[in-house]
Formats: C-alpha cells, structure tokens, sequence
C-alpha cells in the first residue's frame, strides 16, 4: 500500500540545514496497521506529512497504492489525497460547523451531491458511535468525541489509507484505550489500511501489526510487533520495549543463585510466551524430562494486539550436561530463550 525508498528530507531555515529524515525505506502492507514509533524530534511528523505530501521530500521515492505520489501535479494530488484520510492530535475539527457539517465538509470539497453526501455521513456518524451528536459543536464534546468526529471526518471520502499523528496523544488512558478500539474495527470492517505514529509503545502494543523504530531521522529497527517486543535488536527499542513490559530483573536476584555443590550447575534464564506456546504446558514438561528444578524469579503476561505474550524470568537447576540440553528442548518449542547468568 505504501512503498516508501530512500526518503530524505532537509528543512533550510536561515543559516542552517535539520536533516528530519535520512535515507528513509519503508513498506506498509494492504490492510495492516504499521506503527511509526520514535521520541520527540526523531522525525515521525516529518515522515507522515512527506506521505501525503504535506512536505516535500528532499530525496527518494514514495508510492502510495502503487501510484508515485511526489511527482503528482496539483490537480492530480488532490484527487490522489481524497483516498488517504488524516486524523491529528488536536483533532483539527472546524470549531463554527456542527459535527454533521464537519463530517460533511470533505464531501462537499469533493462535490457529492447532496443527498449522498447526507447519507454517507449519517452512516459514518453510526460507525463512530456519534448519531445523537449530529447537531452539536466540537467544543461541546468531549476529546474522545472530537477524535471519533475526526475519524468520520477522515473516512468521508472512502479512502484506503488512513494517516494517524498522534491521534491519541491528547487523550486519557482510558479514551485512547477507546479510540484504538475503533481504529481496529474501521480497520477489520473496512479493510483500510493505517499507518500511524506515536511516542506510546502501548499504542504500538495495543493495535499494531508491524511496527518501525525511528530514531535521529532514520529507521533503526522494523518488524512484526510481536518480533520485537520479544527480541528488541537495538538500544531505541529495548527502551521502548522496556516502558510497557518490564524486562529488568532486579540486581539482587541476578546474584542470589541457589546453593549448589559439584553435581548441579544453575542458569538464570528469561523466556519469552508468544501466542499458542502461551498456552502449553512446556515449563513441566521440561521439569520432567530432563530432571531439573525450577525457581520462578519473576514474571508476567500481557496481550499484544490479540494474541498471549508474556516473560518468565527463571532459575533451572540440574545437571550440568542437562541443562543445555533443556533450553535447547525449550528453543526447539518456539520459546524465546535469553540466558541472563551462568553459574
Ligand atoms: N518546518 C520545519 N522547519 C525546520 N525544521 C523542522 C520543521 N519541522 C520539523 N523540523 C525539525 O525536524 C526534526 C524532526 O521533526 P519532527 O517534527 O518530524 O519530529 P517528531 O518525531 O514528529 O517529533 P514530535 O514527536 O516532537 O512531534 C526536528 O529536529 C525538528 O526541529
């Protein structure tokens, strides 16, 4: 749905050059929600604007639904813009209209006749749960409201890609918790894809199917979102990671291994459950087969979009010729297995 090459873009303010974006590749599936995660001024605005063509990127290449977008003149561009819907963190809702006619207003842009129009957006105001609010102001509703109004507002025109910045930044844990909910279904009902970006690596945890790390202009890490929050592969997204699910073990019992003697040798070990394996019961069946014992040092369970994920942090003691032997038979079930001390 997008494709996005060697994108770079250089904002020239007087005297001086930012590089916002540096060599840039991306690709954003049909019917997938992708989050664009990174801290302030890491370039995420910079990169979602570029996509509808709200910046002009310096450098490289950006197709949207295979059609190269920054060559477009402007007639064609606005055309191109209508199928990709935008919300923001300040809901950008026209404060004089009532949410009816804020609804209203992309269609009438587009010149639909009316009485499609007034169909469209009496369907659109159900889908977000608006109905009875039809002849209100935005500044009679609440954020989550003026956010649901911005949705509806966004879709007006049917479009296939739809652009999130910070759609739920300004909003309460519980309203975001809401506003994602939406943003899922739209995205299951109408098959639309999303493409948004946040500083919230529970944004990420709750909607997201894949997920980018932007850091100092450049993408560092991109993956499916289970990928990495279990295995994060650089520093950015272990912080990230670390936020939302602590992986810390405490220093204290990093070093208060089990008394051993000669026979046995111990390993503090931290196992990551993604999805079925959540549900197995492969601890025991460990235990079992390879004469072990286990001390559960820390752990917790979580959901990542919809599926189990969760992490053990355990203390095994065997054998020593055992105890490889174990981890290999965890490995072997699709458990993420890193090794946090050998004793
Ligand atoms: N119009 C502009 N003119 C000059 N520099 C800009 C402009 N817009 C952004 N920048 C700079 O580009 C860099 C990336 O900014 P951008 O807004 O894309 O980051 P961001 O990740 O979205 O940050 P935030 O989460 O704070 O919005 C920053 O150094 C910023 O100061």
């Amino acid at each position: 749905m997008i494709e996005i090459k060697n994108l770079s873009k250089i904002y020239a303010t007087t005297g001086q050059q930012v590089l916002a974006l540096d060599d840039v590749s991306l690709t954003v599936k049909k019917g997938e929600i992708f989050g664009i995660i990174g801290l302030s001024g890491a370039g995420k605005s910079t990169l979602i604007r570029c996509i509808n063509m709200l910046e002009k990127p310096t450098r490289g290449s950006i197709a949207v639904d295979g059609r190269e977008i920054t060559s477009l003149g402007m007639g064609e561009l606005r055309l191109a813009r209508q199928k990709i819907g935008m919300i923001f963190q300040q809901f950008n809702l026209l404060s004089s209209r009532t949410v009816f006619d804020n609804v209203m207003f992309p269609l009438e842009i587009a010149k639909v006749p009316r009485a499609e129009a007034t169909k469209r957006v009496q369907e659109l105001l159900e889908l977000v749960g608006l109905t009875d609010k039809a002849g209100m102001h935005p500044g009679q509703l609440s954020g989550g409201q003026k956010q649901r109004v911005g949705i509806a507002r966004a879709l007006a025109n049917g479009p296939k890609l739809l652009l999130s910045d910070e759609a739920t930044s300004a909003l309460d844990p519980q309203t975001t918790r809401s506003i994602l909910k939406l943003l899922k279904d739209i995205n299951r009902q109408l098959n639309l894809t999303i493409l948004l970006i946040t500083h919230d690596m529970n944004v990420i945890k709750e909607v997201c199917d894949r997920v980018a790390v932007i850091s100092n202009s450049r993408i560092v890490e991109t993956g499916d979102v289970l990928d990495v929050f279990s295995s994060p592969q650089t520093p950015t997204s272990h912080s990230f990671v670390n936020a939302v699910i602590s992986h810390e073990v405490p220093a204290e019992l990093l070093h208060s291994s089990t008394e051993r003697n000669g026979e046995t040798a111990t390993r503090l070990i931290r196992v990551s459950f993604i999805g079925a394996s959540a549900g197995k019961p492969l601890i025991s069946s460990m235990v079992r087969r390879y004469n072990v014992d286990v001390n559960i040092i820390y752990g917790n369970i979580d959901r990542i979009k919809d599926t189990p994920f969760g992490n053990l942090t355990l203390e095994i003691i065997g054998h020593p010729g055992l105890l490889q032997e174990a981890l290999d038979y965890l490995r072997g079930q699709g458990l993420e297995i890193e090794v946090l001390t050998n004793a």
